[in-house]
């Protein structure tokens, strides 16, 4: 037997001895879980006969209160131990399926023992020995393993920096309880385990990376210094897998105080939140919340406006059907420029040009807007807005209480009376019953019959109002955000589009339309004047498509999370919205306000083959500085096709093929929703085909359809581009790009009629040519 096989055998007596302990583990657990949910139960069952209850003297009172404390204490204790001994019940059998990826042998300097470290997704310690037969992948001692080659290595632990030499560092592929490859590598991690992992099929949920993370990857992952987190990264370089992996390791590291809702992850969409929400889980953590701007800006305003998504908007653009100017105003809406413009109409607010409604009740003004404004530029100018605002609706609320009592009279409220619904008029009565038992009114008088109904009436009559009051909807935004889009010599941007601009916001303002490119700026005024909500728990925010936020949106960010952290993540390759600004990462330190700001570059791009990003780099006016990683497939091919009906053949035609040959998710990606409507309606009835343009769809295996922008952050075994010629103008050359790399393994680009002018620009030996 070889040095290497029979290495392999201790290693596999070693696998077997820890899955023997764990499963011995997992055992001892089970019966114990067992016999403490019949605790539990009893416990509950029995709560009140094992309290002694005496309320006759103040001192049994208290006795009984303490009996009831130490009662409960004792459920609440026995509860917490369930729970974390279901933890980790949960997390042995997960290490009982694979106890292990990666060994290091470490000798601390000082030292005469050299450590093996055996290192999986958590740490196994046995009381047996007295050791940790695994690490967790985040403990300090297991940066070496990511970190460093052999020889001379330092880790920093929470004593301060250990040093010491990295004698063997190993790899295992284990399933079903056997090692099905061993590797000994002597870089940070071997490119032999990497190779395999990338050369799998795509899965429609992301997979966790913690066996194969890189150098540069660990960075990100157990950075702690920084408040602001700058990742810049090419397609496919591990920006969502690093953030993922990092919040694990935040919830390990501050696993006294850090729990999974006080992390939030901001996606692009929920189809992409579906797709990672399984790798926290496959690490045995909680998932953060997750969210899209979208769903806040809906939140607070789908109520009284119809509000385009970003996908709407998309969709617009690439349809060609928006006018012209649009562009300029969703750049100059997104800018610091407009920005800085809010601010300063706001704080001239603080003097004069409130805007408020009148308040109406019944179709008559009872409190008119200038009343309103009268009292709010009554109130002390040094206060803030918001606090002012705060003060005008307390007083409008007074008011209204005022105007409620003198309504009660009117002839309205008798006529109410009299259809009253029975059963409120019975309850009304039984209440009154109860009072009048030790008050001198009485139901049956008719005085008091009267003065009751009569206040129910108008207190229900009143409470929508008082609601809208509170939320402060008398302030008159619509006008407010107007006065921003003024034609004349106020204009605020100089712009040869400006007068267009301001026709089509005003237009939009009045049909209670917000467009995408408004929304958050109109959101932001009203904020700015009625108070941010924030969320001071929140320790962590994460910004995946960071490059598809515009400036408000990170200021915003900021706003409602005061105290949180930022990991901004994104590709300014792939800023596909006409928003998008190069900028816009450099400038978020400033904007923020952060003390700690850092900036990490990541260029080498894992997902797809080494011909696939030498093809896809090339379609960027500066794609130089991204790396592939060493794996080979196909070159991408250029198909021109003639015709639309030729044009769908060939799809078909090279989807069946890619299928034979054993790929899984396949992706036909279309410019737009509308384009991707036609090639379903050609190809339904001809193969098994699924149209994806809800974002709420989850990704499944399969052929799917699916246009441009929503396919931004998933990846496929095979992508077919439908109608390149589509892509002419510069602006859509970064949403060609990442349209193109999405592509794991194979990649085909069709075009009928004009030549896509970026692949034009591409050198004819990085892809195929077909005629
Ligand atoms: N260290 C790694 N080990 C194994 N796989 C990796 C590693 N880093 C990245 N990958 C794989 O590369 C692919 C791309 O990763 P990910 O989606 O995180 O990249 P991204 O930078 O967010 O991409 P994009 O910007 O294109 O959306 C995924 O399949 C991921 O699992």
């Amino acid at each position: 037997m070889t040095a290497w096989n029979q290495e392999k055998q201790n290693e596999q007596k070693r696998v077997d001895s820890v899955i023997h302990k764990l499963s011995d583990a997992v055992a001892a657990l089970q019966s114990h879980l067992s016999g403490k949910r019949e605790d539990v139960v009893q416990i509950r069952k029995n709560f009140w006969s094992d309290v002694t209850v005496n309320l006759e003297n103040a001192d049994d009172a208290i006795e009984t209160a303490a009996s009831i404390k130490q009662q409960s204490e004792l459920l609440s204790e026995i509860e917490r131990s369930h729970t974390s001994a279901e933890t980790r019940l949960k997390t042995y059998k997960k290490l009982k399926d694979s106890p292990y990826f990666g060994r290091i042998d470490f000798r601390e300097d000082g030292e005469e023992n050299t450590e093996q470290v055996y290192i999986g997704i958590a740490s196994y310690y046995d009381e047996a020995t007295s050791s940790f037969l695994v690490h967790d992948w985040r403990a300090p001692i297991s940066s070496l393993y990511y970190d460093h080659s052999l020889g001379k290595a330092d880790f920093r632990a929470p004593g301060g920096t250990i040093t010491g030499d990295l004698q063997l560092k190993r790899q295992f592929i284990i399933k079903g309880e056997e090692i099905k490859g061993m590797f000994d590598t002597g870089e940070a991690i071997g490119d032999e385990l990497l190779q395999q992992v990338l050369g799998n099929q795509a899965n429609t949920q992301m997979k966790s990376i913690v066996a194969t993370i890189q150098k540069e990857q660990n960075a990100i992952i157990r950075n702690t210094s920084s408040d602001l987190l700058v990742v810049q990264g090419a397609a496919g370089c591990g920006k969502t897998s690093a953030a993922l992996q990092r919040v694990a390791y935040l919830l390990y590291r501050d696993r006294e105080t850090l729990q999974s809702h006080h992390i939030v992850l901001f996606s692009p969409n929920n189809m992409f939140n579906s797709y990672v929400a399984n790798v926290l889980p496959e690490l045995g953590e909680e998932n953060m919340e997750q969210t899209t701007f979208q769903a806040y800006i809906n939140h607070h305003l789908a109520q009284d406006f119809s509000v385009e998504t970003p996908f709407e908007q998309m969709e617009d653009l690439l349809s060609g059907s928006g006018e012209p100017s649009r562009i300029d105003g969703i750049k100059f809406k997104a800018s610091v420029d407009f920005l800085e413009a809010i601010h300063s109409y706001v704080d001239n607010l603080s003097t004069s040009g409130m805007q408020f409604l009148d308040i109406r009740f019944r179709d008559r003004v009872v409190i008119r807007a200038k009343q309103i404004s009268e009292f709010f530029y009554s109130l002390d100018q040094r206060e803030t807005i918001p606090y002012r605002m705060k003060k005008t609706s307390a007083w409008v609320l007074e008011e209204l209480k005022k105007i409620e009592r003198r309504e009660r009279k009117k002839p309205w409220v008798e006529k109410e009376i009299q259809i009253l619904d029975k059963n409120v008029y019975t309850k009304l009565y039984e209440k009154l019953q109860e009072r009048n038992q030790y008050g001198a009114d009485s139901f049956n008088d008719l005085q008091n019959e009267q003065k009751v109904l009569s206040a129910y009436v108008t207190r229900i009559a009143f409470k929508s109002i008082r609601e809208k009051v509170e939320q402060s909807a008398f302030l008159d935004m619509k006008s407010l955000y107007s006065k921003l889009f003024q034609k004349n010599n106020k204009r605020i941007a100089d712009l040869d589009t400006w007068n267009d601009i301001c026709n089509q916001t005003l237009f939009n303002l009045k049909q209670n339309h917000l467009s995408n490119e408004d929304a958050t700026p109109f959101l932001y005024v009203k904020e700015l004047l009625i108070g941010f909500q924030s969320n001071a728990a929140v320790r962590h925010v994460f910004i995946d498509e960071a490059q598809d936020f515009s400036l408000f949106q990170f200021a915003f960010i900021q706003r409602i999370f005061p105290r949180a952290n930022l990991t901004v993540l994104g590709d300014l390759n792939q800023s596909i919205y006409a928003h998008a600004s190069d900028e816009s990462f450099s400038m978020l330190r400033k904007l923020l306000g952060k003390k700690k700001p850092e900036t990490i570059t990541l260029s080498r791009s894992y997902r797809s083959t080494k011909e696939i990003v030498e093809f896809t780099k090339s379609l960027l006016k500066d794609g130089s500085t991204i790396i592939p990683f060493n794996r080979s497939g196909e070159k991408p091919a250029v198909v021109s096709v003639e015709g639309n009906n030729a044009h769908v053949d060939q799809v078909e035609k090279l989807i069946g093929q890619w299928l034979k040959e054993g790929h899984e998710t396949v992706a036909i990606i279309c410019r737009s929703a509308k384009e991707s409507k036609k090639v379903y309606e050609s190809l339904k009835n001809r193969m098994d085909v699924r149209l994806m343009i809800d974002e709420d769809a989850a990704f499944q295996k399969g052929v799917i359809i699916i246009p441009s922008y929503l396919a931004k952050g998933i990846e496929f075994d095979a992508v077919a581009i439908f109608d390149a010629s589509g892509y002419q103008n510069e602006r859509e050359r970064k949403l060609f790009y990442t349209v193109c790399t999405r592509a794991m393994h194979e990649l085909t680009v069709f075009y009928s009629g004009k030549p896509c002018p970026f692949i034009e620009g591409a050198s004819e030996n990085l892809y195929e040519n077909v005629q």
